[in-house]
């Protein structure tokens, strides 16, 4: 191979050191180099980079340079993110529409699609259940996937949302405990990550030095590491609240007043959405107590 090839992958693995990339299914060991360090850029997984590719098992590449992300997270360290799986426990943790608001504003702001999928439906009553599936439909008519399976994994459920990782880099958040890592291992047989409080805690003492990594499922790309819970979601400007909302953005034209907040102006078409039905109730409370939140009125929401 000769020395000057250059070839652009998608970095799916790293571990000490090394880079694994994906270059349409086939995959290339690199070394990080010392010029992107010095430029203080962490490569990431799902970073798109083009690298020298060596000359065999004992002769890695070299990463040369990374091209701009649409988006990073910190947890899970992913780039270039395309839609997260927010999971929503229907009990244990108690379902929250107020919660479940933050993280769509949160993915909202940095654009990453998000479909929900409601767990743990084996523990809540027929009627309980009712009230939610009323509450998705609502999302369902904003934009946002929703998944629901009772019982808990069925198959026709899980192959719907695993047809939705075509072409995607997908994530999985959610509050702690609400099962995460549970769905994760229903999704994508063999990856068999740690759930629930007591194995996890084990497996942190063993596995200290784990890095996220990208799997190949249904035609995407799916992390193997569950994201934040639920610190710091509300990370957003009072200004720019109003557009995390995409069904007020699909009104917001018609408000009189170009620089409209939706709160007390005339002539608001966000409230006259609300008054007519056409958006959600808890959706604009939300809103106004997110306001409330980010203008320092109210103590902002802290992990239990
Ligand atoms: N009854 C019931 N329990 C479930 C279901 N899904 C997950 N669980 C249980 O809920 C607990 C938490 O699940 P995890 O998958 O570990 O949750 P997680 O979201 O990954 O949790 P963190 O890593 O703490 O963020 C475990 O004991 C699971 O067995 C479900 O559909 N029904
Ligand atoms: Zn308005």
């Amino acid at each position: 191979m000769a020395d000057s090839e250059q070839l652009e992958g998608r970095i799916i693995r790293q571990l000490s050191g090394f880079y694994d990339l994906d270059v349409a299914g086939t995959i290339y060991r690199t070394r990080g180099r010392g010029n992107l360090r010095k430029e203080k850029i962490t490569p990431l997984v799902g970073d798109f980079a083009t690298f020298t590719p060596g000359a065999g098992p004992d002769d890695e590449g070299y990463l040369l340079a990374l091209a701009p992300r649409k988006n990073a997270l910190v947890r899970p360290p992913v780039a270039n993110i395309d839609q997260a799986i927010l999971v929503v426990a229907a009990a244990q943790p108690d379902f929250s529409l107020n919660l479940l608001d933050r993280f769509l504003i949160y993915l909202e702001g940095k654009q990453i699609h998000a479909e929900i999928y409601v767990t743990k439906t084996d523990l809540v009553t027929a009627s309980q259940l009712a009230d939610i599936q009323t509450a998705l439909r609502g999302y369902e008519a904003i934009g946002y996937r929703t998944f629901l399976s009772q019982p808990p994994f069925a198959a026709a459920t899980l192959d719907a949302v695993r047809a939705s990782f075509k072409d995607q880099l997908t994530i999985f958040t959610g509050q702690t405990g609400a099962g995460k890592s549970t769905l994760i291992n229903h999704l994508v047989p063999g990856l068999e990550l740690a759930t629930g409080e007591i194995s996890k805690a084990l497996n942190r003492g063993k596995h200290t030095t784990r890095t996220t990594e990208l799997f190949m499922a249904a035609g995407g790309l799916v992390a193997d590491t569950p994201g934040f819970s639920s610190l710091g979601l509300l990370d957003v400007t009072l200004d720019d609240l109003r557009e995390r909302f995409p069904e007020f953005n699909a009104v917001a034209d018609q408000c009189k007043f170009r620089s409209c907040q939706h709160v007390k102006e005339p002539g608001c078409a966000v409230k006259a959405a609300v008054a007519a039905g056409t958006i959600m109730p808890s959706r604009y409370d939300n809103y106004l107590q997110f306001r409330e939140e980010l203008s320092g009125q109210r103590p902002v929401y802290t992990k239990k």
